[in-house]
């Protein structure tokens, strides 16, 4: 065995380092002696461009064009051996293969490195290095694209190694994994999220190594690593299908910016690119191609819990449901049967009969209906043309242009939509806002409308789609999905973390919208201490979540006399969290407007107001709404205001438990007078 003991790992540990550093300085001389040849290339092709043909043009443009691509690359290959050099690597494990009579080391790192003779360092997504992830000492295999290779495990251990120092070594122990994960999550929070190559567990490595599943469900109790891997997965799939698809091929479906930029970082960590991303909202108006004004989600949102309204609650709760989507869909079939005016249409002395018309329509059943109509007015010039032997002159086919999308009775999608309401008895569902603004809960069902009726091209660049919070999302939003998106899917989200019950879906609505999909539920919770895990439990208790074990203060519930004392208590946190080694201080109020009046208090320059115009995450004290917290967390959270008055109905209690789900290590709540009934 090589290596055996620390002492020689350190000495090996500063062998590999060496070896980067040679590495780094070979990839250093490629780039420079690129860029000097790139510049000598086009210095030549600007001089001699006037006695240069096409051909040798594009000949030279081609030649910069690879020069400029192979450069790029040795500059991300340095970049990448930089990053070694901080931390080679942070496994190992020592594999007997069946059939051979040594074992062989395999050192882990983010990712893989090679000198001329060996592979020194192996990607953690490499087949061989799953078995860090999924076996102890003894008998292991792993798969790769040449079948099984079984064998035995001798030997396991985990280092951590920062700026190309070893800080520790952990050898062998049945809980290896335990110490090491142990201690990451006892650290206090970054500034973003983090990756967690090192401590990946088991079912979480299952997960992420799935290269079958075409859409894989991931439903997963508050902290229990959802977001953390799905982008684990997704750089796996980058690195399993890299000729097959690059980090523009996938993209990512957020709730807000805060979180996209929150996320952003683990990828690169990961020596992947940025993901493209983008927000429901976002997609929505670009489906609507700007036509509409509509309310957004989070306007939704704090509608529901600054000013209820029960006929908007039960227009949102309406439209949430899967009978609303299979009641469009009914109401889409009818249209094709019953919304033609059966009319014949007469040009150029040429009376074009109803019959006619109507077998050119179906024969297009295919194309969605307001599609049809061109293809049908070219079916009736030729008919015309065939009876009367002629062509049509332009006052002809104006008047045949006009009659034929007049055989349907209605003229665009938006009296589509407001139609069916009409069919099914309901019109009092559809409400449009001051200023002929839609309601959120109209947006998708009318572009369901317009993907059925008008047609819009799919999104078939896209290879890999993946939706955080899937829960904050209705089954006619799924169904846009599907039907926009026909790639492979990560869908991941967490039942009880509702921001709006009325239109949310479980895991079980959306394995109906995706029956195709795998699902996987992941109920070991790693962000929060025991104590802040069972507090949040007594909110909405889940008996399959598994806390970890790990320790910290009992939360603490203090009530005041005034909002003035509450504040002032806000206010000792935010002098006192740094002392106890934390890093954030997140400060979650219910609504905006709570949000807001608590930051004029507080008047520090220290404190960050988050707001739905945010599109960064800020280190340091953050006062935010339980909504847009979602997806955050932060070492000690603060939630203001929890009197009995501020938390009463279920959506409160849906915000308190997100709220509260988002401390990692200290969680404190504060009312003034009467606590609420949830605490
Ligand atoms: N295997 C692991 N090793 C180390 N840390 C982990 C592991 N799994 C999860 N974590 C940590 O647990 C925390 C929660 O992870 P993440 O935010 O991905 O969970 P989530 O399920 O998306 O949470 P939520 O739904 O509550 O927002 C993060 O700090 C993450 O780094």
């Amino acid at each position: 065995m090589i290596n055996r003991t620390e002492q020689e790992e350190r000495e090996y540990l500063e062998v590999i380092k060496e070896k980067l550093l040679y590495a780094i300085r070979r990839t250093e001389d490629t780039v420079r002696n690129y860029s000097t040849e790139l510049r000598q290339n086009k210095e030549y092709m600007y001089e001699h461009q006037s006695g240069m043909d096409e051909a040798d043009m594009v000949a030279s443009e081609q030649s910069i064009n690879r020069m400029a691509f192979t450069g790029e690359s040795a500059v991300a290959r340095k970049r990448k051996l930089l990053k070694l050099g901080q931390s080679p690597y942070f496994g190992r494990i020592d594999f007997l293969q069946e059939g051979k009579d040594q074992e062989s080391p395999v050192y882990i790192g983010i990712y893989s490195f090679a000198d001329e003779r060996a592979n020194l360092i192996y990607d953690w997504r490499a087949p061989v290095s799953s078995m860090f992830y999924d076996f102890e000492l003894g008998p292991g295999w792993y798969t790769t694209p040449g079948g099984k290779v079984s064998g035995e495990i001798t030997l396991k251990r985990q280092y951590k190694i920062r700026e190309g120092q070893m800080e520790f070594m952990i050898e062998n122990a049945v809980n290896i994994h335990d110490d090491v994960l142990q201690r990451e999550l006892s650290k206090a929070s970054d500034e973003k999220m983090k990756n967690i190559v090192a401590t990946i567990q088991r079912d979480q490595n299952a997960v992420i190594r799935n290269e079958t599943a075409p859409v894989m469900i991931i439903q997963g109790v508050a902290g229990s690593g959802k977001t953390s891997i799905a982008l684990h997965r997704i750089a796996f799939l980058l690195y399993r299908f890299r000729d097959e698809i690059a980090a523009k091929d996938i993209l990512i479906i957020s709730p807000n910016k805060v979180f996209a930029d929150y996320i952003s970082n683990v990828l690169p960590e990961l020596g992947e690119e940025q993901i493209p991303e983008m927000g429901m909202d976002e997609l929505a108006d670009v489906l609507l191609e700007n036509k509409y004004r509509f309310q957004t989600f989070f306007e939704q949102v704090y509608a529901v819990l600054e000013k209820p309204d029960a006929a908007f609650i039960e227009r949102i709760k309406f439209k949430a449901s899967p009978e609303f989507l299979s009641q469009l869909n009914r109401f889409i079939i009818h249209l094709e049967n019953h919304y033609f005016n059966e009319t014949e249409i007469r040009v150029a002395g040429v009376v074009v009969p109803w019959p006619f018309i109507q077998e050119r329509v179906k024969a297009y059943h295919r194309v969605p209906i307001f599609k049809r109509f061109p293809e049908v007015v070219k079916d009736v010039f030729q008919h015309i043309r065939s009876q009367t032997n002629r062509k049509l002159n332009g006052q002809e086919k104006a008047k045949v242009w006009e009659a034929v999308p007049r055989i349907f009775k209605l003229t665009n999608v938006m009296e589509v939509y407001r139609e069916f309401y009409k069919f099914i008895g309901k019109p009092e569902m559809f409400r449009m806002m001051h200023g002929e603004m839609l309601e959120y809960a109209d947006v998708f069902p009318l572009i369901y409308c317009r993907i059925r009726l008008e047609g819009i091209p799919a999104y078939d660049h896209v290879k890999h789609l993946l939706v955080d919070e899937m829960q904050d999302y209705t089954a006619i939003q799924y169904a846009v999905l599907s039907r926009l998106f026909k790639c492979r899917k990560t869908i991941l989200g967490d039942a009880s973390q509702q921001v709006n019950p009325y239109s949310a879906s479980s895991a079980e609505a959306i394995e109906r919208v995706f029956p195709q999909g795998d699902v996987v539920k992941l109920f070991r919770s790693y962000r929060s201490t025991l104590e802040i895990t069972a507090f949040a439990q007594r909110l909405f208790a889940n008996p399959d979540l598994i806390p970890m074990e790990r320790h910290g203060d009992v939360p603490q519930v203090n009530g005041f006399e005034s909002n003035a004392e509450e504040v002032e208590a806000i206010k000792q946190h935010i002098a006192a969290y740094k002392e106890a080694g934390y890093q954030s201080l997140g400060i979650i109020a219910k609504t905006r407007d709570q949000a807001a009046y608590l930051y004029k208090e507080l008047k520090s320059p220290h404190v960050h107001l988050l707001t739905t115009d945010s599109t960064a995450f800020h280190e340091g004290v953050v006062i935010t709404t339980a909504h847009l917290s979602k997806g955050l967390e932060f070492d000690e959270v603060v939630v203001p205001f929890v009197s009995a008055r501020n938390y009463n109905t279920t959506v409160d209690k849906s915000m308190l438990y997100i709220a509260c789900t988002r401390a990692m290590h200290k969680l404190t709540l504060l009312y003034t007078q009467e606590r609420s009934i949830f605490i």
